[in-house]
Parts: C-alpha cells; sequence; structure tokens
C-alpha cells in the first residue's frame, strides 16, 4: 500500500463531468480530503486510466449520469474506464463514489451506484455510501461530502 511517511493515506479522484457540476463536486472531495491531511490527486477521465487507482489507498470516482435513449446511463468518457476498473483487483483499497445528476429523470444519477459496483467487483471496500447531487451542489450536499470524506479516512484507517 502506498503511505506517505506519517502512514496516512493517500487518495485518488478521478471525475467526468459535462457542465461542471461533478467538476465542482470533486474538487469540494479533493479539499475535504486535504484539509483533513490525505494528499489527493484529481483527473479529468479523459485523462486517467483506471489502473491508476493502484497508486492510492482512497478510490474515488465522481461521474454524472446521461441517458441517450439507450440502455446507456455512464458518461461517454467513463464506457472504457467502467469496464477497466470492473476488471481490476483494488482489494486492501477503499472506494467512495459521487456524481450529479437530475432528479427530472427516473435514473436519478445512476452512474454513482454503476460505479459502486464496478469497484465491488474489483475487489475494493467500501467505505461510504455515494452521494447523488442534484445538479450543483448546494450547502447540504457540501456537508454531505465532507461526512463522505471523513468515512473514507475512517475506513482507510481501518483497513491499514
Ligand atoms: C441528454 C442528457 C441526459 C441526461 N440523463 C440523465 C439521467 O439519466 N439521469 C440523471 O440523473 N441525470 C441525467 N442528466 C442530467 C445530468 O446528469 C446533470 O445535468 C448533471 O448535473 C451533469 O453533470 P456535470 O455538470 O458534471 O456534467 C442528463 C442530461 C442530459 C443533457
Amino acid at each position: 500500500m502506498t503511505k506517505t511517511e506519517e502512514n496516512m493515506a493517500t487518495a485518488k479522484i478521478v471525475y467526468a463531468s459535462m457542465t461542471g457540476n461533478t467538476q465542482e463536486i470533486a474538487e469540494i472531495v479533493q479539499e475535504a480530503l486535504e484539509d483533513r491531511g490525505v494528499p489527493t490527486e484529481l483527473t479529468e477521465m479523459s485523462q486517467a486510466v483506471a489502473a491508476d487507482f493502484a497508486d492510492a489507498d482512497i478510490c474515488v470516482v465522481a461521474a454524472y449520469t446521461y441517458s441517450d435513449g439507450g440502455p446507456g446511463l455512464l458518461p461517454e468518457e467513463g464506457e472504457d474506464f467502467y469496464d477497466d476498473l470492473r476488471a481490476l483487483d483494488l482489494s486492501g483499497k477503499v472506494f467512495g463514489t459521487t456524481g450529479s445528476g437530475d432528479r427530472f429523470y427516473d435514473d436519478f444519477a445512476t452512474a454513482v451506484d454503476m460505479f459502486a459496483d464496478a469497484f465491488t467487483a474489483a475487489g475494493a471496500t467500501k467505505g461510504a455510501e455515494g452521494v447523488k447531487v442534484d445538479l450543483a451542489a448546494e450547502a447540504e450536499d457540501i456537508d454531505n461530502l465532507e461526512i463522505f470524506a471523513d468515512q473514507l479516512i475512517a475506513a482507510a484507517a481501518k483497513l491499514a
């Protein structure tokens, strides 16, 4: 496992965002983790490969949900990433998922659940329930994202 000198966990957040809502959510999580002493790398999904999670103790995906009329609900740039993620061995790592959606849709923020399933398939341990945000994050969402960060850190400490 990757550890800093103080035996503190490190985190990696990969996000997909079309209009900025999920990017902001990812940045809120990054800031919350860093405020709590966890060095956190933030990468846009099309610039990342799932195997990058091998270098982190806490793995986070933040993704919007996008239904194109077909069965797909993942961001287009997330489809390969999703398949690659499922095929990894991330045992010993903690994961959390979050993202923006729109309550107007029946499949509200379903990508948050789908990425959680992919992490589970990869053998990672869920450190916090997924946080689904309706459009842009508001004060209550920010509180929930800070709790999410706390729970991920606590879960990583337990696994270490
Ligand atoms: C064509 C289209 C389809 C969408 N489908 C869904 C959907 O199935 N479920 C959902 O929760 N949100 C859906 N959304 C809403 C987006 O997920 C929402 O606007 C989100 O805030 C976008 O996040 P971003 O700003 O990070 O890109 C859809 C948006 C568009 C434009």
